[in-house]
């Protein structure tokens, strides 16, 4: 399509948007990796034509960056335009002549323009330090890690559906992804899908909208195993619940594997009819209950190993007594004492631990909800709540949303996509990375560690009245 005299031609414009989109804070790892599969194509008028290779690329353009794209596109071109992805299997993407990641060039330039399949254990949708090797084993879960292990040896074979459920941060989500790891390590052709259940009910919906539902049936029965997480958001979800006893039957009959997570055993989950509970409870129901002394010993010894932090016996026995029943919060509480230790360049040892855990110790079970996180949060940087949620990427909105997307994830029970929901919409994937980069920045600058310490302290202080 001719570009018309004076204007920028299409390839200019992506190219000064990968370039945008490179130091912009919101754009993941995950994003980099889908982005780089685009094949811009043209403008006409307020719409951006892009292509990708496959439905499955194009579905993740549409439901997770869409509107991180959209807004890239429309600051370029100056004026909002819209950006409809089509399919051509004949595409390659473009080479970027600007990067948009920090990725080493031998391996961008490597191999045929159109990208290959990542090894299968660096799939972009599962995280990877949850692995078997990664998980600790106690009386708490060792059933179902049994379980997940033997699935994970033989798909389709035995304990078809797996049902693993129980209380939010002990364990379920990191042995699903431990499942599509080790299933693709040891044979790396079998089709995994890992889906939480609030992304496949979004990817449904949109189905409908954009008139793909041949696609989306696609994506989802067209694999070796199907592991959805968290399916008590599909409660009282109707027609996504009536398409994923559909995507169930398909999958079961045909021998293909599926494990679900929930925070309620089939019985108790309201809201979903007989028929589908009863299908559930036809493999292996499992739960996952709050690990042990020793068991919760065990796990900060290994977190402390991979973070190669030192901590000694008697700290990680304090941490491990008192707070007992949420693994997320126990690695919370270590990754605390050791940044504050390091930061002042201090030994990890009791009594500054016990001082660091101050806050955090004391009982109190009063809820925390995500909306006093914001106000707190937006609060201490001088800024509304609008602000925080919104979408601006100068500094200072970036910090602390992500800082109140790092302590909503520490002190509520809510799930990253739920997270994502009260921050205007955003997508799940914008949590995951706001939590790693706050955990990782705490650990290495003082104003971070400060900073995130004293909203913790504002917020604990305020549910306490
Ligand atoms: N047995 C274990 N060994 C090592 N780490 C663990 C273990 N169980 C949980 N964890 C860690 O605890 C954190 C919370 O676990 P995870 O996210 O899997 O919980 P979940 O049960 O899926 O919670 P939610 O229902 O809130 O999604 C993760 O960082 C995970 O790696």
């Amino acid at each position: 399509m001719a570009t018309p005299p004076g204007a920028e031609s299409m390839d200019q414009v992506w190219a000064r948007t990968l370039d945008s989109l490179r130091q912009s804070d919101d754009v993941t790892a995950q994003h980099r990796s889908f982005i780089r599969l685009i094949k811009p194509l043209a403008i006409v008028e307020d719409n951006v034509f892009l292509a990708v290779a496959e439905d499955f690329t194009k579905n993740y353009v549409e439901t997770t960056i869409r509107e991180l794209l959209t807004r890239a596109l429309s600051d370029m071109i100056g004026r909002e335009v819209r950006i409809a992805v089509t399919v051509d299997s004949s595409v390659s993407p473009p080479e970027p002549s600007t990067p948009v990641d920090d990725e080493p060039p031998q391996r961008r330039s490597s191999g045929p323009t159109r990208t290959e399949p990542e090894p299968a254990y660096e799939d972009p949708h599962l995280n990877p330090r949850y692995t078997f090797d990664t998980f600790v084993i106690g009386s708490s879960n060792r059933f179902a890690h049994a379980a997940a292990l033997a699935v994970a040896e033989s798909p389709g074979k035995t304990y078809n559906p797996l049902f693993i459920y129980g209380d939010s941060g002990l364990g379920k989500t990191h042995l699903l992804h431990a499942i599509g790891h080790y299933t693709r390590h040891l044979k790396p052709q079998t089709r995994v899908r890992y889906v939480n259940s609030e992304e496949f009910t979004n990817d449904f919906i949109n189905s409908i909208r954009d008139d793909r539902s041949l696609s989306f049936k696609r994506n989802y029965r067209e694999v070796d195993v199907l592991l959805i997480d968290d399916i008590q958001f599909l409660q009282g979800k109707e027609q996504t619940l009536e398409e994923f006893f559909h995507t169930f039957n398909a999958l079961h009959n045909a021998g293909k594997h599926v494990v679900i997570t929930s925070d309620v055993s089939p019985r108790n989950l309201d809201g979903i009819e007989e028929r589908m509970r009863t299908r559930f409870e036809w493999g292996l129901m499992t739960d996952v209950q709050p690990p042990d002394l020793e068991t919760r010993i065990a796990i900060l010894r290994k977190k402390a190993a991979a973070d190669d932090v030192q901590a000694p016996g008697d700290v990680l026995e304090y941490i491990a007594s008192n707070i007992t029943s949420n693994i997320r919060e126990l690695e919370g509480a270590l990754i605390r004492v050791t940044a504050f230790a390091a930061l002042n360049k201090q030994p990890v040892d009791l009594s500054l631990a016990q001082v660091v855990l101050k806050d955090l110790i004391s009982d109190d079970d009063s809820e925390i909800t995500a909306s006093t996180i914001i106000g707190i949060t937006a609060d201490y940087f001088g800024i509304s709540m609008e602000e925080l949620t919104g979408t601006s990427r100068s500094r200072v909105y970036v910090t602390a949303r992500q800082i109140a997307m790092y302590l909503c994830r520490q002190l509520t029970d809510l799930s990253l996509p739920k997270i994502g929901e009260n921050f205007g919409g955003k997508d799940h994937t914008t949590v995951m990375y706001a939590v790693k980069k706050v955990e990782d920045q705490i650990a290495q600058r003082r104003q971070m560690y400060n900073q995130v310490n004293e909203i913790h302290a504002r917020i604990k202080q305020q549910s306490r009245r």
